[in-house]
């Protein structure tokens, strides 16, 4: 009972093959692939692949893309699901004013990080960071219940913006330090110290709200390059959104829970 597991960014598709769908399950294969070259997966990553039994993914990258990868999907005699944030799923609860219009991404992640969380010890509140094209900093309190969350620029888009909305900061990417004294370096710690920053105030607002000293998770493609620059301790995870799909694999066929 082969699982496909599907994160679709607003920069790149990552996609995971695991053996079975529940967590733990053996990985089989993965991969990513930049959103402009997705229409080939099924003749390229896809292709040498055994046919997946079930596939659910999470897509935030609008419907023009989640339509391309269903063609893509076409080689293979399956209906993929779509995560869709809700009031409750996998034993998280949704404090978003509108639960359905938080990022699927973000919803996922947070599943993925309240699990792992509960498998290391008692529960106690917890931040789930996301180092994508955005950033996410997310608040989950010690019962599950995801408090709110912040979405700023990533690294590229903020450099970006500076590069288009300026004369003078066109230079190569530079080194984070504590006092940057070329441009490369402080537009390079700039980014970082803005995403570093925004992580150690959510994480004071949950210590504040809870008593209790909040578990920070680390997840996102650029999440490596992010982590070392942390003050606080922070544990880098980068499959939080596939062990989310795992979890939620598992919850959402049931039969297939009770045959294992
Ligand atoms: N080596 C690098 N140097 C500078 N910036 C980088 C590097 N790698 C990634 N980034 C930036 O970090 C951000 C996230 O990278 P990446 O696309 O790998 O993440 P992602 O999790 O796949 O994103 P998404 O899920 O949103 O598609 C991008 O804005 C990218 O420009
Ligand atoms: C914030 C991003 C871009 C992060 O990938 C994504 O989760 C998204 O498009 N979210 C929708 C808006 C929201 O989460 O409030
Ligand atoms: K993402």
């Amino acid at each position: 009972m082969t699982f496909l597991a599907l994160d679709v960014g607003n920069t790149r598709l990552k996609w995971a093959l695991y053996e079975a769908p529940r967590p733990g399950a053996r990985l089989l294969a993965h991969g990513a692939q930049f959103l402009e070259n997705i229409d080939k997966l099924a003749e390229g990553d896809w292709s040498t692949l055994s046919p997946p039994d079930h596939v659910i993914g999470c897509v935030v990258a609008g419907d023009a893309v989640r339509q391309r990868v269903q063609e893509q999907l076409e080689i293979w005699d399956v209906t993929p699901q779509w995560v869709v944030s809700s009031n409750e799923e996998a034993g998280l609860v949704n404090g978003y004013d509108h639960p359905a219009r938080l990022g699927s991404d973000r919803w996922v992640a947070m599943i993925g990080a309240r699990h792992r969380l509960l498998g290391q010890g008692p529960a106690r509140p917890c931040v789930v960071v996301m180092v994508g094209t955005a950033v996410t900093v997310e608040a989950i309190d010690a019962d599950g219940r995801f408090l709110g969350g912040i979405i700023l620029p990533g690294h590229g888009i903020m450099l970006r913006a500076l590069e288009s909305g300026t004369a003078g900061l066109h230079v190569p990417t530079g080194e984070v330090c504590d006092f940057p004294t070329n441009t490369s370096d402080a537009l390079t710690s700039g980014g970082t110290f803005a995403i570093a920053g925004a992580v150690q105030r959510m994480v004071d607002n949950l210590r504040q709200h809870s008593h209790e000293e909040p578990k920070v998770y680390m997840t996102g493609g650029a999440g490596w390059k992010m982590a070392p620059s942390m003050s606080i301790p922070c544990e880098l995870v980068e499959s939080l959104i596939f062990d989310g799909l795992l979890e939620i694999a598992q919850q959402r066929l049931p039969v297939l829970k009770m045959a294992v």
